[in-house]
């Protein structure tokens, strides 16, 4: 019996962390009454929407550490003008490189402005994005319960198979490179979506050429080491439905991204919160940016120089919060070790060398735990 399916058979469970609080039914759920329907609740928008919830299911209950809480409202992630990184004036140039180095060392996430991915397809993707999770849940299950490299995978939490306990989320991941899939519903989302993946792949391009060159490398450093031209491009959609209580919930645990680079755009609703100096700072994105964060394989290429970054993502009450990512890597199949340019007799190998995709493998067969995956190959 999977999380999801006991969480019905044990609906009237208290929870002290949620309050004494039961699971309540105004009405019954369509998707799992009768006997011809699927008995598995999928989706939390399913959840939401299906039952007036008045509390939290306590399969979704986290328990929170005071650190948990420790909130920053002083700190601000950093910003880098994408125009100066990219500008023929070669003072500008250096200028934007130092300030991207200087992120990516003690931040690794930053919000990138004047990127050229137009404002229109950023809110055409997210748009986009809500018609598919506007589909019918019938439609939707088509991508789910598959393999991991499935092409499109559409499934709820992180993975319900190992998560301690659910999830306030439910997604949608394609792999758009080297081979762009899409779902075929709704009509306009796959259009939409590779433009939109070209776009950030041409960003990503630029940052990487930049990242190389702050190292001290050559600029195509990274694009030939690790062979970006036929590099994996994964989009994660992320669809976190308002939540009756938000405090005791999360939408996604404190975690690292698993690729060189993810780049993030969401609808108006903030919920991203960066592990910074022991605290949580929340991220209120500019307008018109694109927020960037460094992943395990910047860490283990750097040999630690740039680290990836613990994030989160916590939901509210109000409205339905999407979140767009999109991870950008190696081919699969090639095998990452720290640039050996980077290693001297003071700074041997810290991280074993393996493939992405068991490296992704990893991550995906344990609980999402903040920087555990990496742990696992650290020297
Ligand atoms: O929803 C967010 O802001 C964060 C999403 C995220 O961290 C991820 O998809 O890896
Ligand atoms: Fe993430």
């Amino acid at each position: 019996q999977s999380a999801l399916e006991s969480h019905f058979h044990q609906s009237t469970t208290t929870n002290s962390a949620n309050g004494g609080c039961y699971l309540k039914f105004c009405a019954p759920n369509p998707a799992t009454a009768g006997s011809a329907a699927p008995k598995m609740q999928l989706s939390v928008k399913d959840l939401v929407e299906s039952n007036c919830l008045s509390c939290v299911p306590s399969e979704y209950v986290c328990l929170k550490t005071h650190e948990d809480s420790m909130l920053s409202e002083t700190e601000t992630i950093p910003t880098i003008d994408f125009s100066q990184l990219t500008s023929p004036n070669p003072n500008q140039r250096s200028k934007a490189s130092l300030q991207l180095a200087h992120a990516c060392r003690h931040w690794g996430f930053f919000m990138l402005t004047n990127h050229g991915v137009s404002e229109t397809l950023r809110d055409e993707v997210i748009r986009a994005a809500h018609d598919f999770y506007d589909l019918a849940e019938e439609e939707k299950r088509k991508y789910a319960g598959g393999q991991l490299f499935d092409p499109i995978k559409y499934g709820t939490s992180f993975n319900p198979r190992v998560d301690k306990n659910l999830f306030w989320r439910d997604y949608l991941k394609i792999h758009v490179h080297p081979q762009f899939h899409a779902p075929t519903k709704p009509p306009a989302f796959s259009e939409i979506l590779e433009e939109y993946c070209k776009k950030s792949r041409e960003v990503i391009g630029k940052l990487l050429k930049g990242i190389s060159k702050s190292l001290g490398l050559e600029e195509s450093y990274i694009h030939k080491r690790l062979n970006l031209e036929s590099g994996s491009q994964l989009v994660v959609i992320n669809f976190y439905p308002p939540c009756p209580k938000p405090e005791v919930t999360m939408g996604l645990p404190p975690h690292t991204d698993y690729g060189l680079l993810t780049l993030l755009v969401q609808n108006e609703l903030n919920g991203l919160q960066v592990q910074y100096n022991g605290k949580w700072v929340p991220v209120h994105p500019l307008p018109n940016c694109i927020l960037v964060n460094t992943g395990d394989h910047m860490e283990i290429l750097t040999n630690g120089k740039y680290k990836s970054v613990v994030h989160r993502a916590v939901v509210n009450k109000k409205a339905v919060r999407i979140s767009i990512g999109t991870a950008h890597g190696p081919p699969l199949d090639t095998v990452l070790s720290p640039a050996p340019e980077l290693l001297s007799d003071d700074n041997p190998p810290a991280y074993r060398a393996i493939t992405y995709r068991k490296y992704v493998q990893l991550q995906k067969n344990h609980p999402l735990d903040r920087k555990s995956c990496l742990d696992r190959i650290r020297l």
